[in-house]
């Protein structure tokens, strides 16, 4: 066994390629062992490990810089960078996060979870070496999901021009998440699979060195014929074009070849770019035959492939699913768009259902965003279906094309709050804060999967612009779920217990906790009265009023940022309103990015429990609290 020897990525140096291709084996039989009990990113995983063996046998990290593109596939990375015994932590509260982290190892140079920044990472990196007179290298290891990313196609654009001399590893597995789409994918494919057009070239480049320069007029021509046929003939040449040296494509799973021709590109002066050929789930049956269910796994049984499920209610994603199949089918204005998240965003169902009514765009929010403006502006109804944490790309389209339009966008914002495994790149916990300001928005959040379905009707139903939806990547409650739809008054909250007493402004899961709460007080002899505040804007001011004029202390429970989310907006509607004599103690998520955990553990990390919220409450009506003291700002 050679993997226990390796400590550290220079000994890999000292192997011949027969050892290499041996720890390859060794690597793949370690990650399919190990994910089979932590889950994980198995597929993108097992596609790279010949290429990241390459890497760190033909260059010198952490001098020379790696770069992996969203960063989801660099176990192997870790692994040949002395982290191999942390892997039964892999994802797990405090353990090896399943991305790059700089604080993990100084081998980490780049952090991602969201895609397609690699290359511009690669381009300061580069800069910085040469404004700095130095000379290691930068390679940048890019996915052709991630190439779809519109920051890549800036950041080639870029490079071309700059001419600086970095290597850009296009990793071509066919696979984003789903299949990957785009017009880049395409023309990768042409490249990939036309063996005929492979052989040509050969054929064309042995013919082109026959003609000999006959005099200037011929020579011109022949130029001009050889770039013809170059152009014709030369895989990658779009590439080419753009002021890059394209070396491939090269199978991604020979070392030998790998080696040779990253030694080629580290020759080259100037930017190259390397189209590796892999299979994503590569060494594992099922991963190879399912690259899309095996991007992102639950443990499994190793022998069957058999995912070990959590039981559970159906999640929330499902529920959307289910339900904009049955919309769909009332109301053909209807189209579903997704940026390369089919299987996650929960539209397959859709998608079967109508196949030219779901959208996949690829790695393309911002795209994504502004189309659907215009497809709204022409009448249709689109539902821009997007996790929380990847919406924050769309940012300005979302301001400048959706709501400076009031464009009757629909919203299904997936991954509201904490996440979990994925941890802090993808905790879907600031679109409250980002959203609610903008003009013309509607943005709500069901206490349960009921209530998403009558919330999804309510955005079909709304005509007066954009309007959104945002739900967790959690099981839903079992709630009943009721055949009839109906719409949901814009703006009103939902009162939930008859009780007085300090009351408890909730929003989404978060009304579960403060009923445990409420329970939990209730066997102290405390009432409290609980709020489904469902609206984030527009608030319920009626409510608000009432509870301001009772006298009542409020505690807003939310899990979202405490700056900018829903408890803001409530201490912004008093201090607007010159009610000063109100107490709104906030419960939100602190000024700080929270880790890789369960979200159980999450919570717990920023005391979203119902335990913290009846210590809370015993201190908002304590009688020593003197409750002008308790006017609280974020903790
Ligand atoms: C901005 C953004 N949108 C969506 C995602 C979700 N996502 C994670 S990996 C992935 C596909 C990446 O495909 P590729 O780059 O080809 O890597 P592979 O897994 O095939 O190796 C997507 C869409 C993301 N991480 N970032
Ligand atoms: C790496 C990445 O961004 C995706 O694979 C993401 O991890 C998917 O998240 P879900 O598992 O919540 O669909
Ligand atoms: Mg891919």
């Amino acid at each position: 066994m050679l993997l226990p020897t390796i400590q550290q990525p220079e000994q890999l140096k000292n192997l011949s390629v027969q050892e290499l291709e041996e720890l390859a084996v060794e690597i793949r039989q370690f990650l399919i062992e190990k994910l089979s009990v932590t889950g994980g990113h198995l597929a993108s995983n097992l596609g790279v490990v010949e290429l990241t063996l390459a890497l760190h046998y033909c260059f010198d990290s952490p001098r020379d810089k790696m770069i992996y593109d969203v960063g989801h596939q660099t176990y192997v990375h870790k692994i040949l960078t002395s982290r191999m015994d942390k892997f039964d932590t892999l994802r797990k509260h405090k353990g090896l996060c399943g991305f790059i982290k700089r604080t993990e190892s100084e081998h980490d140079v780049w952090e991602a979870g969201h895609s397609s920044t690699s290359l511009s990472a690669a381009m300061g990196m580069a800069l910085a070496r040469d404004l700095k007179g130095e000379d290691n290298r930068v390679i940048a290891m890019i996915g052709d999901g991630a190439l779809t990313g519109g920051m890549a196609f800036e950041a080639l654009n870029h490079i071309g021009h700059e001419k600086k001399k970095l290597v850009v590893i296009l990793n071509d597995n066919e696979m984003s998440i789903a299949p990957n789409v785009g017009a880049m994918h395409n023309y990768l494919s042409k490249i990939r699979s036309d063996r005929h057009y492979l052989r040509a070239k050969d054929e064309v480049e042995s013919l082109l060195k026959k003609i000999p320069a006959i005099g200037d007029r011929l020579a011109k021509t022949a130029e001009k014929m050889k770039d013809s046929l170059k152009y014709m003939m030369v895989p990658g040449i779009l590439f080419e074009e753009l002021g890059f040296t394209y070396l491939g494509p090269v199978d991604g799973h020979d070392l030998n070849k790998l080696i040779d021709t990253l030694t080629l590109a580290d020759n080259v002066d100037g930017p190259v770019l390397i189209h590796a050929v892999t299979t994503k789930g590569k060494g594992y049956h099922p991963a190879e035959n399912d690259s899309h269910k095996w991007h992102g796994i639950s443990p499994y049984k190793i022998e069957s492939g058999q995912v070990l499920k959590s039981v559970g209610n159906p999640m929330y994603t499902e529920v959307f699913g289910q339900t904009l199949v049955d919309l769909g089918k009332q109301d053909d204005r209807i189209v579903a768009v997704t940026p390369a998240m089919p299987g996650g965003s929960g539209l397959i169902p859709f998608s079967k259902e109508f196949p030219h009514r779901m959208i996949d765009v690829g790695i393309a929010e911002q795209h994504a965003a502004t189309m659907c403006a215009a497809l709204a502006m022409e009448g249709m109804k689109p539902v821009f279906a997007v996790y929380s944490t990847f919406m924050q790309r769309a940012y300005d389209q979302i301001v400048h094309d959706i709501c400076r339009h009031n464009a009757n966008v629909m919203f299904a914002i997936d991954r509201a709050g904490f996440v979990g495994a994925d941890g802090e790149t993808h905790q879907g916990v600031y679109d409250i804060a980002f959203m609610r300001h903008i003009p013309n928005i509607v943005l709500m959040m069901p206490k349960d999967e009921n209530e998403l379905r009558h919330m999804m009707y309510t955005a079909l139903q709304y005509n007066d612009g954009p309007i959104a939806y945002r739900y967790p990547r959690i099981n839903g409650t079992g709630v009943a779920l009721d055949e009839r739809l109906e719409c949901i008054p814009i703006g009103t909250w939902e009162k939930l217990t008859s009780g007085e007493g300090c009351a408890i402004l909730a929003c989404g899961p978060m009304v579960e906790v403060a009923e445990e709460a409420e329970a939990m007080l209730k066997r102290e002899g405390i009432q409290v009265q609980i709020v489904n505040a469902r609206f984030l804007k527009p608030l319920d001011s009626a409510m608000l009023d009432h509870l301001a004029s009772s006298g009542t202390a409020m505690i807003v429970l939310e899990e979202s940022s405490q700056a900018g989310s829903l408890g803001s907006a409530v201490l912004e509607y008093y201090a607007e309103q010159g009610t000063h004599d109100v107490v709104v103690s906030l419960m939100g998520i602190e000024d700080r990015f929270i880790e890789h955990g369960s979200i159980k553990e999450q919570r717990a990390e920023v005391g979203l429990t119902a335990e913290a919220v009846c210590t809370r409450v015993r201190d908002l009506i304590s009688p020593a609290s003197g409750n002008l003291s308790k006017r609280s700002f974020p903790s």
